[in-house]
């Protein structure tokens, strides 16, 4: 592949995901946001997929790192090292321009966390960087109309944090963003596995467990689902089969917190922006909006129907791409709302 003078790309910077889209292709890359590291010789081994496959099965001197927590950058060099490696993947092999690039920041992200993802990215061969706050980019990338004057809600549900805003004319009215998010979920699961069947299970498991049978609300059908991990009282191997109605205990406080977030966003949403979004619904992106019944849970907290985005994983990359379409113009159109141009 080569792209000549004028490339851009958007990233959808995710904890954890990375996607990256081209103007005119579409999400092109979309892969876990996780680095191997050789500590000893301080060398990235691997990115991506193949990063992945070694967390928690790295001997000593190999680290699997996600360098994303909670939305935002907590280890700067890799996560520069792992944008340079899918800029240079998205780019292909030969020569090419420097790319201009819009970046997703989450919502409420504090000016020192903005300047980590921009330097990260011109570091990793940007000619320049944009950064769009999430829910913004949810929005464009779910198809929403956010230029009128008439109110939008979104909630972006992704792995570190769970973001919602209600647009109009192109800008945040209210936004809101909380540290719950797809991670929780997990985090939630490990825990209640640990306290009710004494059994230790690693990240992976705990991820099955949600995509597969988790649950936020009552399912029309219950399903179960067999694990492995450690038991905790002998330290051997050990299976055990776990319901989904025991994933609704587990993950109850969790889903709460995004469902009561929702709630309170829309109390302080003006009336009239309001009587839209009762109309038109609320919409969910992100890979945590999957979650099975959490749309249920919110339309019962907020009495306002929720709708989940079609390539609901996809839609911040996707809005992020669709922005790209803007670039000549943002200095001037779009410097005002939540978009910053940075030289
Ligand atoms: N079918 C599913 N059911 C439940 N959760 C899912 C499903 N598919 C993906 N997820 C979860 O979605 C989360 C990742 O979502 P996404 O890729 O949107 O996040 P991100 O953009 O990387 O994170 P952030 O926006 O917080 O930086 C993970 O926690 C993943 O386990």
């Amino acid at each position: 592949m080569f792209f000549s003078m004028g490339t851009d790309l958007g990233i959808d910077l995710g904890t954890a995901t990375v996607l990256v889209y081209i103007k005119g292709k579409g999400v092109i890359l979309k892969e876990p946001s996780v680095v191997a590291i050789d500590r000893v010789k301080n060398r990235v081994l691997a990115v991506g997929e193949e990063a992945r496959q070694m967390i928690g099965r790295t001997p000593g001197n190999i680290v699997a790192i996600r360098p994303l927590k909670d939305g935002v950058i907590s280890d700067y060099d890799i996560t520069e090292k792992m944008l340079k490696h899918f800029i240079k993947k998205a780019c292909g092999r030969k020569k090419m321009a420097a790319p201009r690039v819009v970046v997703c920041v989450p919502c409420q992200a504090t000016e020192v966390e903005k300047r980590a993802v921009r330097d990260a990215a011109m570091n990793a061969r940007a000619k320049k960087v944009f950064l769009i706050e999430e829910p913004l980019a949810a929005a464009i990338g779910a198809g929403l109309d956010i230029t009128k004057a008439s109110g939008n809600m979104v909630i972006d549900i992704g792995g570190g944090t769970t973001d919602i805003a209600v647009i109009s004319l192109g800008g945040m009215v209210v936004r809101s963003s909380i540290k719950v998010a797809g991670d929780t979920f997990d985090e939630a699961i490990i825990k209640y596995i640990r306290k009710k069947h004494k059994l230790m299970i690693g990240e992976r498991t705990a991820e099955d467990l949600k995509i597969n049978i988790g649950s936020a609300y009552k399912r029309e059908e219950e399903c179960s689902m067999e694990i492995r991990g450690r038991d905790l009282i002998t330290g051997l191997p050990k299976n055990i089969t776990v319901s989904s109605n025991e994933m609704r205990e587990a993950l109850t406080e969790a889903v709460s917190a995004i469902a009561e977030c929702a709630h309170s966003v829309l109390e302080k949403t003006p009336p009239e922006l309001a009587a839209d979004i009762a109309d038109k619904g609320i919409v969910m992106t992100g890979g945590g909006a999957l979650l099975n019944g959490l749309d249920k849970l919110i339309e019962s907290m907020t009495k306002v129907p929720v709708y989940i985005a079609d390539e609901a994983v996809s839609c911040v990359a996707i809005g992020t791409g669709k922005m790209l379409d803007y670039l000549d113009k943002l200095d001037s159109a779009y410097h005002s709302a939540d978009i910053t141009l940075v030289d």
